[in-house]
């Protein structure tokens, strides 16, 4: 089974204004709800490619019920801790430019915290999860290694999409996939990347210090794949972005929904880059369809 773990799910509050004047009253075109948080964005996905998924992690009050209600509408399979204190509203503000304000995170108790780890201690060898996202600051600063372990010691696999410190002290344990954009790349080496030459020689340490595969995602640009075999270019295919929250999410679902079935990292990125861009060509996250549609579209070359 391929598991999710969304330590700070979100509703995302998507806004429309069509100009933002700071300091005077706004009126928004439309707006929309959407579960939010990064694992669950790759279960939808997951679960949109007709791939098995389970999403863990911390959900309370009335806005944990709507993502909680949210999947059950939608067939993704979900076992959440439920914590005490509210999920938090993330905003994500469409004007000319994407402006977006995530909340920090609930309050959540040593109990609650031991609660996920005791679920983890149950997976197996056939296992795979995917550690997503920012971790609430009520969380013990290691939180993330303390998963990270229980998983190792069940002898199941892991991927990590997250920043700093918590994706560096990861590596070693041999994460199946990183997937950092340029700044998260340039933050965690306190490095500019300036150049292609700078993503080519950032992207090689992460697999020297320990990933199996590594992953730049540059939106438009494409992407980077790093393979102990090879490294690899992909393009994006071209279209109107609509709403590009949750692109990188998609990607990772799409490389590991493949990966898992196939082992082919070439063929799993390609339905990485697809699900990717289906989801920014979307208001929300892509469909089966649309993605399909632009698989044939991604081109892919060794460099
Ligand atoms: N403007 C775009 N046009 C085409 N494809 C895009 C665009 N934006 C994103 N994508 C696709 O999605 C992939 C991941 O996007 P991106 O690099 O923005 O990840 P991210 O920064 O993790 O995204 P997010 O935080 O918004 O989920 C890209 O490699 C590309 O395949
Ligand atoms: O604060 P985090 O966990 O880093 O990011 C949370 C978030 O911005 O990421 C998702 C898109 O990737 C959104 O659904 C959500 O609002």
């Amino acid at each position: 089974m391929i598991y999710t773990v969304t330590l700070n799910p979100s509703i995302d509050y998507i806004v429309n204004v069509s100009q933002v004047d700071l300091g005077k009253l706004n009126k928004m075109e439309n707006d929309l709800k959407l579960p939010g948080g990064k694992g669950i964005n790759v279960s939808r996905i997951l679960h949109e490619l007709g791939i098995p998924t389970k999403t863990l992690g911390f959900l309370g009050g009335f806005t944990g019920d709507f993502i909680k209600d949210w999947l059950i509408n939608e067939g993704v399979e979900s076992d959440f801790i439920t914590i005490q204190d509210d999920t938090r509203i993330n905003i994500k503000l469409k004007s000319k430019e994407e402006t977006e304000i995530n909340g920090r995170g609930p309050v959540i108790s040593q109990e609650e915290a031991n609660r996920l780890i005791q679920q983890l201690e149950r997976l197996t060898e056939n296992d795979l999860v995917i550690l997503s996202g920012s971790k609430p600051p009520a969380l013990p600063e290691d939180y993330y290694q303390q998963l990270v372990k229980v998983i190792k010691d069940s002898h199941a696999n892991f991927i990590i999409d997250t920043t700093g410190e918590d994706l560096m002290a990861s590596l070693p344990f041999h994460p199946l996939l990183v997937k950092p954009n340029k700044e998260e790349l340039a933050e965690l080496f306190q490095a500019e990347i300036a150049s292609m030459d700078d993503v080519l020689g950032y992207g090689k340490k992460l697999l020297e210090i320990g990933a199996e595969h590594v992953i730049v995602s540059m939106a438009g640009e494409g992407a980077i794949l790093f393979t102990r075999n090879g490294i690899f270019k992909g393009e994006s295919p071209k279209g109107t972005v609509k709403n590009s929250v949750g692109a990188g999410d998609s990607m990772i679902a799409g490389f590991t929904g493949e990966y898992m079935q196939s082992k082919d990292p070439i063929k799993a990125f390609k339905l990485g880059i697809a699900s990717g861009s289906a989801t920014a060509f979307s208001d929300d996250l892509a469909k089966n369809n649309d993605i399909l549609s632009l698989l044939n579209k991604v081109e892919v070359r060794p460099i």
